[in-house]
């Protein structure tokens, strides 16, 4: 359900704000790199991180001590003002919409550094009334600021009444961006009994049947993910509104193995990237979330046997035909996106030769 109705879907929702897009860019955004602007290590650290991440998000929410609510509002505007982010994306994640700090959050970044700010994270969303009620404030505030392009808004899926209202969440403005699984929040709002940011747990498994009956015998378990159902229900509402999904936080720093798991699941699920918290996660991300050469290599041949599109073939003993072919096409888009702004998989793909 819109605040609009189709025809004027697409106006503007202020006198002076700048038009909104018909499509969201399909700009990298592998990790989404956490800091906290009141933290002057992190905050040091901004300018030299500018280039190796796809997006760096000033966060002002949970993580950042209730003290530390200004100061981080005001450090995200000065490292804003003083830093030039190429081809670095800049997002913030707002306080919730119900805190003494959100209107604050929202008047001082958008009319200060509204120019600069690519994104804005919203989190604990319930319903498209709260990506509605961020639309129509932001335009006034574009306008009052006289920002030149429409900063767009992504949700965090991180309540149950956001999960089941995600489809209209995704599809509430033609600000949305994407969708990131908020995995700590859900847990708790759905009284799920884990208490790891992300990740599997080792109690939620399948056990193989009992051989000749021992119930007690050596029998194989598998652990099963936790995530998968929201975030295909997540992937399914982003791809049916052309918005973004995304894996959210990992919170198991020092296992880099397990992070990647997770990531690699998200990644195959269709999620586009990750969050990373501490600069340990950024490498894992840009690596999971960038097509192997072999997989380029692979959609490559696709294409180049499928002719026009059409029909089906034999490669290497498995049917390509006009389905597989859309697959291929994706890695091989998402690819050149990459490309573009990654020197080290350009030249990787690049080196690709594919035979006659
Ligand atoms: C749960 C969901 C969320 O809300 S997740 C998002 C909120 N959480 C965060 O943003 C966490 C961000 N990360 C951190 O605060 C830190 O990484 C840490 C507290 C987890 C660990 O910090 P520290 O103990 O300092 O780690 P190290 O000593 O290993 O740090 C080494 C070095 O790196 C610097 N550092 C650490 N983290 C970052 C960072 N994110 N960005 C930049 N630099 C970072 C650190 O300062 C050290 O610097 P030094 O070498 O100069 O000392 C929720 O939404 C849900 O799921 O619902
Ligand atoms: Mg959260």
């Amino acid at each position: 359900m819109s605040h609009k109705s189709p025809k004027d879907f697409f106006a503007p929702l202020a006198v002076g704000a700048p038009a909104p897009l018909r499509e969201i860019p399909a700009r990298p955004s592998r990790a989404i790199h956490f800091f906290d602007p009141s933290n002057p290590k992190m905050a040091a650290k901004v300018p030299a991180m500018v280039g190796t991440v796809d997006v760096l998000l000033g966060n002002l929410e949970d993580a950042v001590k209730a003290d530390n609510k200004i100061a981080a509002r005001e450090g995200l505007v000065e490292i804003a003002k003083s830093t030039d982010f190429g081809p670095t994306q800049l997002w913030t994640r707002i306080n919730s919409l119900d805190s003494p700090w959100v209107l604050d959050d929202l008047i001082t970044l958008v009319t200060e550094i509204g120019d600069k700010l690519d994104v804005v994270m919203v989190p604990k969303v319930q319903g498209p009334e709260d990506i509605h009620y961020v639309d129509r404030l932001l335009a006034q505030l574009e306008a009052k600021g006289g920002v030149q392009r429409p900063i767009l808004i992504h949700a965090i899926l991180e309540t149950a009444r956001g999960v089941a209202n995600v489809e209209e969440i995704a599809l509430a403005s033609p600000r949305m961006q994407g969708i990131s699984l908020g995995p700590a929040d859900l847990a708790a709002d759905r009284k799920m009994k884990t208490t790891r940011v992300g990740g599997g747990h080792p109690g939620y498994l399948v056990r193989q049947d009992p051989v000749d009956g021992d119930i007690h015998g050596n029998r194989t378990v598998f652990q099963q993910d936790l995530w998968h159902y929201t975030i295909a229900k997540m992937v399914d509402a982003c791809a049916e509104a052309g918005i973004y999904p995304y894996y959210g936080p990992f919170g198991d720093i020092t296992d880099v193995v397990a992070a990647e798991d997770q990531f690699r699941n998200a990644f195959l699920l269709g999620c586009v990237g990750t969050w990373s918290l501490h600069p340990k996660q950024i490498e894992i991300a840009n690596r999971v979330f960038s097509p192997s050469v072999e997989d380029i290599k692979h959609a490559r041949r696709v294409v180049k046997a499928m002719g026009d599109g059409t029909g089906a073939v034999m490669l290497d003993g498995k049917m390509e035909d006009d389905a597989s072919l859309k697959q291929c096409l994706v890695l091989v888009e998402l690819a050149e996106e990459l490309a573009a702004i990654d020197p080290k998989l350009k030249e990787l793909y690049d080196a690709i030769e594919i035979e006659d």
